[in-house]
């Protein structure tokens, strides 16, 4: 298979920008292996305090160097889909004593659900929480009792966390282990086209209240293909879980049966046999690039724009917009999951699912088929799908067409011929849009700015009637330095009315959307925030602004002299109350959301 001359090119691109810190990373988990902290170098005391909480196993903790897995867990029952972890350590264990190792419970990291946050100030904390599960994670593998790990994560934050503090143990041999979507429920348009009849005054509280429970009804990631599902199928192109792990349903003999084998894997890529694969290996250019195009592939959430670079630079790898807005040029879109269409993640499962994206996509060299991956058989088993037959765990080849050409198609028959991302760059600075959900004649807005500094006041406009017109909303002052860069997604349903009722209308702000936004126009992540003086901070109500993504611009239609001379708007004060001024450091440190909107990285040079 010949890889394809763009992802080639961008994939030298990522190794050239990252040859110095991906050298340093590399010495790093080398001297770690050799030198770092681990069992045999712990003291006696230590030890005993190691083995004291599971001392019905410390026998065989105590003879075993085949390995301790440390079990990081992000279980908690606000999310459901890591409800699902509640009694994943207790079986863990007892499959790591018939694979001859060990397992504990090394630490719990905190799980913020955005679907509870959403329009409320934890939001606020949202991003952030995951530097903090980054660094719960790094508390929880520092006591050095562990040669190896199983992240058990699926949401958004919550992934991208986990890997940022796991891969500076990347030493050590991991696996990620998904929980799986919830059933479906009602479909995801129905529960949307509620939301706006609610926020028309033509549905009541009751009435939407019914459609959100039955939308969200039971315990597994949300069926919409948002931020954490796109984590799935980023972690199947990486080749972190198990091949085919991200999308069999809580529950089933088929979950149980994959996580297991997760178990299993880890027991044989330790770094006593003769198949080691750190995870900081797992993890390297061509893997992050893998993520990039499946992501793209799949119109996934925005979300990784921040996260993915992340993820890279927590391996000592450089991502930036440009590797994706290149990518995004020849990766075609072959799957149309809600909110790039009708079907949920179920069906998008049930069509093929992650292993017949990257087959196809691998098929069209648009995938690298030579990373390490956790998988026995290599890259070639992320393209084959789980299932099981007589009681065992198998893995079968799939038909040459998808199982739904509504749902996921062939890269010789896409649904379109690129990605969908593209970067927008003007005087209003650099930022982001996805198109991929967006139709075709919204994809230039020019319209008159309404400008805003918390998403509250544009509800409150909207309810006003102040904004049935052309408009390009802009909301500033919601970047990571400012109040922690927040997902804007309550503001869908009102600008999506506005739509509906036939006006030209577009978001821009230095804040964030979720992986459940879709068909309003959103230039979002918009870079210099206006805190500290991004030209977000000049713009006017009134000002002419042009968000173009045919053309890759977004400006301000003012003379280049009064734009020069105008004075930024101050930044409003720092709120306080739902522990957002305890966030502060974690806000005054963060870079820009392209280099991961992360203080932990800036403070660390990564
Ligand atoms: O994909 C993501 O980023 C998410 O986690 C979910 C969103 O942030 C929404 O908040 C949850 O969807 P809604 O029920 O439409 O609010
Ligand atoms: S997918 Fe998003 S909204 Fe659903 S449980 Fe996970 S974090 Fe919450």
């Amino acid at each position: 298979m010949t890889l394809h001359a763009e992802l080639a090119a961008v994939t030298d691109r990522v190794i050239e920008a990252s040859k110095e810190r991906r050298k340093a990373y590399l010495e790093l988990i080398r001297r770690e292996r050799e030198n770092g902290v681990d069992r045999p170098r712990l003291g006696c005391a230590n030890l005993a305090h190691g083995y004291a909480g599971t001392d019905e196993q410390r026998d065989q903790m105590k003879d075993s160097r085949r390995m301790n897995v440390g079990i990081v867990t992000a279980y908690n029952d606000m999310l459901s889909a890591h409800a699902t972890y509640y009694r994943y350590p207790e079986q863990m264990k007892v499959w790591a004593l018939q694979a001859g190792i060990t397992a504990q419970v090394a630490g719990g990291v905190p799980a913020m659900c955005d679907g509870v946050t959403q329009g409320y100030p934890g939001m606020e904390l949202s991003l952030f929480s995951r530097d903090t599960i980054a660094l719960s994670t790094a508390v929880a593998l520092s006591h050095g009792m562990f040669e190896g790990a199983a992240l058990l994560g699926i949401c958004d934050k919550i992934v991208p966390g986990l890997l940022m503090g796991a891969l500076r143990f990347g030493h050590l041999p991991m696996v990620m282990i998904p929980g799986g979507p919830m059933r479906s429920g009602l479909p995801n348009k129905e529960k949307a086209r509620v939301r706006e009849l609610y926020a028309e005054g033509k549905a009541s509280r009751e009435e939407l209240l019914e459609a959100e429970i039955a939308a969200y009804h039971g315990k597994g990631t949300c069926t919409f293909y948002g931020t954490a599902n796109s984590n799935q199928m980023m972690m199947e192109a990486m080749g972190l879980h198990v091949p085919g792990a991200a999308f069999a349903n809580p529950g089933t003999k088929l979950r149980q049966e994959l996580t297991r084998e997760a178990v299993q894997r880890l027991a044989q890529i330790g770094w006593e046999g003769d198949d080691y694969r750190p995870v900081g290996e797992v993890v390297d250019e061509r893997a992050i690039v893998n993520a990039a195009v499946v992501l793209l592939a799949t119109g996934g959430s925005t979300n990784h724009l921040i996260h993915l670079p992340a993820i890279a630079r927590s391996a000592g790898i450089v991502l930036d917009w440009e590797d994706f807005d290149r990518l995004s040029k020849v990766v075609p879109l072959i799957t149309r999951v809600y909110p790039n269409g009708s079907a949920d993640v179920n069906m998008f499962e049930d069509a093929g699912g992650p292993p017949f994206v990257i087959r196809e996509l691998t098929k069209a060299g648009l995938l690298h088929n030579d990373i390490l991956t956790i998988a026995e058989k290599g890259f070639a088993a992320y393209g084959t799908k789980p299932a099981i037959e007589d009681d065992k765990l198998v893995w079968n080849e799939l038909p040459e067409k998808s199982g739904d050409d509504a749902v996921v198609r062939t890269v010789d028959n896409p649904f379109w011929h690129e990605g969908g991302f593209r970067i927008l760059a003007g005087n209003l600075g650099r930022a982001c849009i996805k198109i991929s959900a967006v139709e075709e004649d919204r994809w230039i807005i020019e319209a008159p700015a309404r400008v805003f500094s918390d998403q509250q006041a544009v509800q409150d406009a909207f309810k006003a009637g102040e904004l049935d017109r052309d408009v390009v909303v802009v909301v500033r002052f919601q970047g990571p330095k400012a109040n922690g860069m927040p997902e804007l997604h309550k503001l869908t349903p009102p600008l999506g009315v506005l739509q509906n009722r036939g006006f030209r209308v577009a978001l821009v702000t230095d804040g964030r959307m979720s992986g459940a936004s879709g068909k309003v126009p959103c230039a979002i992540h918009t870079s210099p925030e206006a805190k500290g003086g991004g030209p977000l901070g000049k713009v006017r109500d009134g000002d002419i602004i042009r968000v173009d993504a045919v053309a890759g611009t977004l400006e301000a239609k003012v003379p280049a002299a009064e734009w020069d001379a105008r004075e930024l708007a101050p930044a409003p004060a720092e709120a306080m109350g739902t522990g957002r001024e305890i966030f502060a450091l974690m806000r005054h440190g963060a870079n820009e959301a392209e280099q991961g909107a992360s203080a932990l990285l800036a403070e660390s040079g990564l």
